[in-house]
């Protein structure tokens, strides 16, 4: 059984072809050592952010602009705030996004941490909060993300399976510890919360209306 999990997983991976401006942008986050999130969970985010309409999103962890990409092409009327401690990691982003011909006013692109950052974002104003920046301060990032989602807005949490890490239980490395604790967290308190196999792992929840 396990294995046969395994091939579906691998299979449903390898079904989502990406186009040429995808593919320079995963090529510009592999030249920065930069791990961007894998085409299948690239999909669900774009489709995501075009089934529920959303119209400002923030994203924790800019990397290249993979992600980022994929949040702006789920609906030409999304405004993207996006954060990274890299200065490098968001000119590269910044760049993908104008050879994708998205317009700058639709992206906000801050250099800092996420946790000197999401504190100055206001309550109850974003639609989509994805977080993907560094595992050991993703509780904290959720917190905030929670903070400033509107009533009915979508979590997302990228990586939350760390690879296989998190579903075993004899790895106890701070940052596996750390996304655990979250992933339960947000399944025991949001009845609208769910956790996806896709990628490295997907956690959704949306906040009460
Ligand atoms: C996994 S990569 C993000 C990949 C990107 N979301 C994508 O799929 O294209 C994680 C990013 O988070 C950034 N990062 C790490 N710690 C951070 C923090 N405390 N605040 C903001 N960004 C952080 C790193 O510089 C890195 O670019």
């Amino acid at each position: 059984m396990a294995s046969d999990k395994t091939l579906s997983w691998a299979y449903s991976e390898e079904q989502t072809a990406e186009d040429q401006m995808m593919v320079l942008a995963r090529a510009a986050a592999e030249d920065l050592g930069v791990s961007a999130v894998s085409p299948a969970t690239g999909a669900l985010l774009r489709l995501l952010v075009s089934i529920s309409h959303s119209r400002t999103a923030v994203e924790v962890g800019t990397g290249a602009g993979v992600s980022g990409l994929y949040l702006l092409l789920g609906n030409p009327d999304l405004t993207l705030t996006t954060i990274d401690v890299e200065a490098e990691a968001q000119r590269s982003a910044r760049e993908v996004f104008s050879r994708a011909g998205i317009r700058a006013s639709r992206t906000r692109l801050i250099k800092g941490r996420s946790a000197d950052i999401l504190p100055r974002l206001a309550d109850r104003s974003y639609d989509l909060v994805l977080v993907d920046g560094d595992p050991e301060e993703a509780p904290g990032d959720a917190e905030e993300a929670l903070r400033i989602l509107r009533p009915g807005g979508l979590l997302v949490i990228a990586r939350a399976l760390l690879d296989g890490r998190v579903a075993d239980p004899a790895r106890r490395e701070p940052e596996t510890v750390a996304i655990r604790g979250l992933v339960r967290d947000v399944l025991d308190r949001s009845p609208l919360s769910s956790l996806l196999p896709v990628g490295s792992g997907l956690l959704l929840a949306q906040t009460q209306s």
